[in-house]
């Protein structure tokens, strides 16, 4: 369960507050205006701001003060935040140890994680020579190693076309089930939003809402929603 509890942050004159609960395991999409805060809300609960005001708790602890990387999350943002100058094996080598010392069975790991996302043998490769949609499963092998409980997604798939980011929000929800992880997910596609997630968090004029059933919420949206989807 993850606890937003009277969560205030602020950012010069923007302000955003959240008060709900996230079920364990859940899969929940974010979905607002342009500017609304949604990745805003994902950088507080990563760790990256500070709140102003109010408490993130994780399992009924307060991890509201822990550094980013002390956080039981893994976060994936568009430009997949992998390292150029490391060859692939490598880049998912970070998720398990941050100074890259890693044994035969973390080798394995990696091998496995690499087969799990569709890229047997690519390990020596670096991320420049890949796709985009090839970039994409490497970082999500990261996160699939990292096995952390929660799984932030900042519209981590929008540069790929429809298919490929079909293919990758399936394997999200496939990684996600096994390892009964909760994902957050920032989208500005209500398609994506209805594929992965079937509880969605409404984020809008100052406030983000408790998560709603995403075809409730789509299908008669509250004229914010309603607004920005162009009904
Ligand atoms: N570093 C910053 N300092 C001050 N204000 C910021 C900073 N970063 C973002 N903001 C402001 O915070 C608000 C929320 O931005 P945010 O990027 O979270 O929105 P969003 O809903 O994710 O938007 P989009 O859908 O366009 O990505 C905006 O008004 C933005 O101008």
């Amino acid at each position: 369960m993850l606890t937003l509890d009277n969560l205030l942050i602020e950012q010069d004159d923007f302000r955003l507050s959240a008060d709900f609960a996230i079920p364990p395991a859940a899969r929940v999409a974010l979905l607002g205006p342009s500017g609304a805060g949604k990745s805003t809300l994902l950088a507080t609960l990563a760790g990256f701001l500070a709140p102003g005001r109010g408490r993130i708790l994780w399992r009924g602890a307060d991890i509201t003060g822990l550094a980013p990387g002390a956080r039981p999350l893994s976060i994936l943002f568009q430009d997949q935040n992998l390292f150029p100058h490391l060859n692939v094996a490598q880049n998912l080598g970070l998720g398990l140890s941050p100074k890259l010392r890693l044994a035969r069975a973390d080798h394995a790991q990696i091998a496995a994680a690499l087969d799990r996302v569709g890229l047997s043998g690519l390990g020596d490769r670096r991320p420049a020579t890949l796709s985009g949609g090839q970039q994409s499963r490497v970082a999500l092998a990261r996160c699939l190693l990292r096995a952390k409980p929660l799984l932030l997604l900042d519209e981590p798939f929008a540069a790929l076309g429809p298919a490929l980011k079909s293919d990758m929000l399936a394997l999200v929800a496939e990684i996600a089930a096994d390892q009964h992880a909760t994902v957050l997910m920032v989208s500005h596609e209500p398609a994506d939003a209805v594929a992965l997630c079937p509880q969605t968090v409404l984020v809008a004029e100052g406030v983000a809402h408790p998560p709603a059933a995403t075809a409730g919420l789509l299908a008669d949206p509250p004229p914010a929603l309603a607004a920005y989807l162009g009904k």
